[in-house]
């Protein structure tokens, strides 16, 4: 149905703006380097202000980079204007016409292009049926639930046949059920239909189900880039752990090198890790553990005591000091393990293969 989709690279983008309260320059985007793969689906993740939204509108052509140049497949796009772009965009408000039924809202692209009339009815048609509205086409968008208005939105953007979708935040006025339920929806129809997808949210679990690749970004610097996988089992910084899932931080030195298996010590205990990646001996280091990892046993790397133990339901949540490192656990599926209570002593156990070394 719809054209190949394109994929997308930005070159040393910059994009700068006047800090309101001081009056000077800041960077909001900075020299970000960008491959998005045609057909992937790709979400710009980070915390509020980090420049996703800045990132995503300069794709769009709503905002122009002060740096760097913007491709769409091999075509360079700075200088196109945004209905030039063969992109569209998904927001978060919808941006619907409110005096438009759903079949107009989602027409109106067509008709700018003054498409035959039979050919716009079919072409409305079975994008409706895509994101299953059909039936629903004279409505009027106040008569749908806020789940039904980001469809049209989202039916409203793909007719036109974009070789890219972009969406800004499309879920985060939906109730969190909602926005389960339309996120796997979302996910299925760019599967279908194979178009590029950017994505941006603050949501890490969104971004989790959804996409091929997350990019990472924080104060207009891209962190990392990689597959949901490659960013919560090796994250490139504290940043990303931290931002991705729970993550304990242990401090330690390098004491040992054979290949890529090491000896760290923390806290005065000799912790064997498997992959020590770049690190020389006497360098500090820090272990990711994350709390799922990790559980408490009679023997293991870290001696500790015991400071929050509640149960959860599927899982006992241990809050433990190992030496002066507060480390949280996740112990899934505790019926019928040992339960530690506040105040026991215990060993932080892990294997040495399910830590990541930054
Ligand atoms: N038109 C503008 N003029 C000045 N500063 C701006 C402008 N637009 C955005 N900014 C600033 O640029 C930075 C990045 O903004 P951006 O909207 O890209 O962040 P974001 O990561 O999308 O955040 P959020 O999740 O809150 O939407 C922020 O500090 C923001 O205040």
């Amino acid at each position: 149905m719809l054209k190949e989709s394109k994929g997308i690279r930005l070159e040393h983008i910059s994009k700068i703006y006047q800090d309101p309260k001081t009056g000077k320059d800041f960077k909001a985007v900075d020299d970000a380097n960008l491959v998005i793969e045609p057909g992937s689906f790709v979400t710009l993740l980070g915390p509020s202000g980090c420049g996703k939204t800045t990132t995503l509108r300069m794709i769009a052509g709503f905002e122009s980079p002060d740096e760097g140049e913007i491709y769409l497949g091999d075509q360079p796009i700075n200088e196109l204007t945004p209905n030039k772009r063969d992109t569209a965009m998904v927001f978060q408000s919808y941006a619907l016409f409110p005096h438009y039924n759903v079949f107009d809202n989602v027409a109106y692209g067509l008709k700018l292009r003054k498409l035959d009339k039979k050919v716009i009815h079919d072409k409305v048609m079975e994008i409706l049926d895509l994101v299953e509205l059909s039936g629903m086409e004279g409505r009027m968008t106040n008569q749908l639930s806020g789940g039904q208005q980001q469809r049209v939105a989202l039916a409203r953007a793909l007719v036109v046949e974009p070789s890219v979708l972009l969406f800004d935040e499309p879920l985060s006025n939906l109730d969190a059920k909602l926005r389960v339920s339309m996120r796997t929806e979302i996910r299925n129809i760019q599967q279908r239909v194979g178009i590029t997808a950017v994505y941006v949210t603050h949501d890490q679990s969104e971004a989790m189900a959804l996409s091929d690749q997350i990019i990472i970004m924080n104060k207009g610097v891209v962190s990392q880039i990689g597959t949901p996988q490659e960013i919560y089992y090796h994250p490139a910084d504290e940043f990303v752990a931290d931002f991705i899932g729970e993550a304990n931080f242990l401090r330690g030195r390098l004491v040992q090198k054979d290949g890529e298996k090491g000896v760290l010590s923390i806290d005065n205990h000799d912790v064997e890790v498997d992959d020590i990646g770049s690190f020389e001996v006497g360098s500090d280091c820090t272990v990711v553990l994350r709390p799922e990892a990790a559980v408490l046993a009679p023997e293991g790397q870290l001696p500790c005591k015991v400071v929050m133990s509640c149960f959860m339901g599927e899982y006992q949540n241990y809050h433990v000091m190992a030496g002066d490192t507060l480390v949280k656990i996740t112990d899934f599926n505790p019926k019928h393990k040992r339960i530690y209570r506040v105040g026991e002593e215990a060993f932080v156990r892990f294997d040495t293969c399910d830590v990541h070394i930054i």
